[in-house]
């Protein structure tokens, strides 16, 4: 598949969500987030980093960059969409996908190998994964806290829209130990922690995050 990465000002794992992408089995394309069009990708990366310098909240002056506009259209024709940790944050201040991050409940930065669990694998993202999976990707972050009220909590839970849980402990205080979640199609996901840091034995810690990109390309090739 032809995945477009979006480069935000401040994004940091930009470079390396195109080299997950090569090595998942893509082809990865730069997108700049003043781009009104996405190139002809078939799928999209928001990466993780300081987009704006987190300023007002993190994401919140991404969404409303220009690429983003496409981005919301695409998604809303199905287009896969993968937002990483500040990706994450970005998909739920555009309102792509419900709830919000805030400041971890330490108030502290945490960079750690993270235990989590898979539990939605029927996504362009995360069908490569079997149902239970217990993997460690890196996460890193400042504001990771997943909130929503009861009643969102409740329907994500009860449709099956919880992607990835923390286990081994809850590094954010995110509620219900979310790590990630999509929307009801399946095609945005937004997860905490960093798969494309997780693709190469090389920098550790394994190869668990590579299922993100190899999900995409074995749809490509089905
Ligand atoms: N690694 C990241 O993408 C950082 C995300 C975000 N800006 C935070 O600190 O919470």
């Amino acid at each position: 598949m032809k995945v477009g990465v979006v480069t935000f000002p401040g994004s940091l794992d930009d470079v390396d969500a195109r080299r997950a992408v090569r090595i998942g089995g893509n082809e990865a394309v730069a997108l700049w987030h003043g781009d009104e069009d996405l190139r002809g990708v078939d799928a999209v990366v928001l990466p993780g980093g300081f987009s704006y310098g987190d300023y007002l909240r993190a994401g919140a002056i991404s969404s409303f960059s220009p690429v983003m506009a496409a981005v919301v259209a695409a998604a809303g024709r199905g287009m896969p969409v993968l937002g990483i940790c500040n990706g994450f944050q970005i998909l739920c201040e555009a309102h792509l996908l419900p709830g919000a991050l805030i400041r971890n409940d330490h108030r502290k930065f945490n960079c750690v190998d993270q235990r989590l669990r898979m539990e939605r694998v029927d996504t362009p993202w995360t069908s490569a994964y079997a149902e239970g999976a217990e993997v460690t990707i890196v996460l890193k972050n400042g504001e990771g806290g997943f909130v929503a009220d009861e009643a969102t909590l409740d329907r994500l839970e009860g449709e099956g829209l919880v992607v990835a849980r923390y286990l081994d402990g809850n590094p954010n205080g995110s509620l219900r130990d979310i790590a990630g979640i999509s929307n009801e199609q399946g095609n945005v996901v937004g997860l905490m922690p960093h798969p494309e840091h997780a693709v190469e034995d090389l920098t550790g810690p394994g190869t668990d995050g590579l299922g993100f990109f190899t999900s995409l390309a074995e749809r490509a090739f089905a």
